[in-house]
């Protein structure tokens, strides 16, 4: 499609939340698709609610999540002169009047040809609407009103295609009889099935919804949040429901797709999809993304080793420390003694024995000493079980969790050999 040109347009009135980047994700994907432009307009008429720090606030979300745009951000404060001459030229035609509005005050009125109309939605078909009354295009502070900004902007900025939340459709039928009024062809329009909340109301700022902002503090990656609103109102031709990120998206993505039915926000899915994409990121990367989660910075030279033992439990980055803790912090020998099997010394004090003269700094070592376990456990005709599960309580107090190298390079040979020390005298004395 030639010179496609679509915009998101948020109002600055609240953070960035699910249902705002949702849109922002599928005009993104729209103009990437086409090879056309994506335009950013702060749509901030609204004096008593907009903020320029929820602009930047809504700026700095967007780019966490990759969302760049080729053109603004185009704010419509700055804007008036553009609305004040297309209402000049309405007003000259005999289109536009002034009047009292509800509260007395003086306000420009336009006056749509007819009452009722239709217009087409690429999603839904025949839309028609009705009872279309006069209604207000400049307010009496001089500011537009949202209809006649968003309009003479989409003129303006010449934008193709108008994807937004079907809480739009009503506005629709106003807004087509002002691009006619004003003489210009009328954008596409796609109205995208809202995204409700779990009380089944329309997810929106002024109902708290879950800000993009505090995913990302809570310990969510982009990747994972793109990837579970790309199929809120989306559907992969094979099925597939995993990509790996904007790019692969992109790649795969195609508006033939799309559908217009209300999608509920499920966050235990989007906690899966956030721990899967944890398991896809390399070692160094999630090293990194953890990095501020963590009261104590990752044991030195280990990083990668502390990475791979936390991941498969990890769903959100800010288990991190909990995870981490969990391994590395104090183990009492009295308490665990008391779930060792009695037989268990022998195998710690075999398991001490091998450790010593064997310092396994790094993972390779650290299969061979456990390998050489095994060996000791067979001779002695005894299962594999039977001595690695003593070894893992006695390193981590649990029974369950990582690897047992990954956990042996991380406490280091020594404290390793401490623990398994201290849990085979406690053992002994029980
Ligand atoms: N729950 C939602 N489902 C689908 N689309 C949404 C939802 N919330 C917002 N959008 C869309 O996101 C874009 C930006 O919306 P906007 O910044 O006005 O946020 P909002 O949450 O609708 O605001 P408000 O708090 O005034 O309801 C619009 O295209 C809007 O249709």
């Amino acid at each position: 499609m030639a010179d496609v040109r679509v915009r998101f347009a948020p109002s600055p009135t609240g953070d960035l939340h699910l249902g705002g980047a949702r849109t922002a994700l599928f005009n993104y994907l729209f103009a990437r698709h086409h090879g056309g432009r994506l335009l950013l307009r702060i749509e901030d008429t609204d004096r008593e609610r907009s903020r320029r720090e929820y602009e930047e606030r809504i700026l700095k979300d967007l780019r966490w999540l990759g969302l760049d745009f080729d053109e603004g951000p185009h704010r419509q404060s700055d804007r008036r002169e553009l609305y004040a001459g297309a209402a000049r030229r309405l007003k000259e035609g005999g289109l536009a009047y002034e009047a009292e509005d509800e509260a007395g005050r003086r306000a420009l009125y336009f006056r749509p040809p007819q009452r009722s109309g239709r217009f087409r939605d690429e999603l839904r078909g025949e839309v028609r609407f009705g009872k279309i009354r006069d209604f207000v295009i400049l307010k009496s502070d001089g500011m537009p009103a949202y209809n006649f900004a968003a309009v003479v902007d989409d003129v303006h900025m010449e934008i193709t295609h108008v994807i937004r939340g079907e809480e739009h459709l009503p506005n629709t039928g106003r807004q087509v009889f002002l691009y006619r009024a004003l003489g210009a062809p009328e954008p596409r329009f796609l109205h995208l099935g809202l995204i409700l909340g779990p009380d089944g109301r329309k997810l929106s700022k002024r109902h708290g919804a879950r800000s993009v902002r505090e995913l990302r503090e809570e310990g969510y990656l982009p990747e994972a949040v793109l990837n579970y609103l790309a199929l809120l109102g989306w559907t992969h031709p094979a099925g597939r429901e995993e990509f790996a990120g904007l790019a692969e998206l992109v790649a795969e993505w195609d508006p033939s797709r799309l559908g217009a039915s209300p999608a509920r926000f499920d966050p235990e899915r989007l906690l899966h999809f956030n721990a899967r994409h944890l398991r896809r990121l390399p070692a160094r990367q999630l090293a990194r993304l953890m990095q501020p989660f963590l009261e104590t910075p990752l044991p030195p030279g280990r990083e990668e080793v502390a990475v791979e033992a936390v991941r498969e439990e990890m769903r959100l980055l800010s288990d991190a420390p909990r995870l981490l803790g969990r391994l590395l912090g104090p183990v009492d020998p009295g308490e665990v003694a008391g779930r060792l099997p009695e037989g268990s010394a022998g195998a710690l004090a075999a398991a001490c024995r091998l450790l010593e003269g064997r310092w396994p700094e790094g993972l390779e070592e650290a299969r061979e000493f456990l390998s050489a376990l095994r060996r000791w456990a067979k001779e002695h005709g005894m299962g594999a079980r039977e001595v690695l599960h003593p070894l893992r309580v006695a390193l981590t107090g649990e029974d369950r969790g990582p690897r047992l190298e990954y956990i042996i390079v991380l406490l280091g040979p020594e404290e390793a050999r401490r623990r398994m020390e201290r849990a085979r005298e406690a053992r002994l004395r029980a």
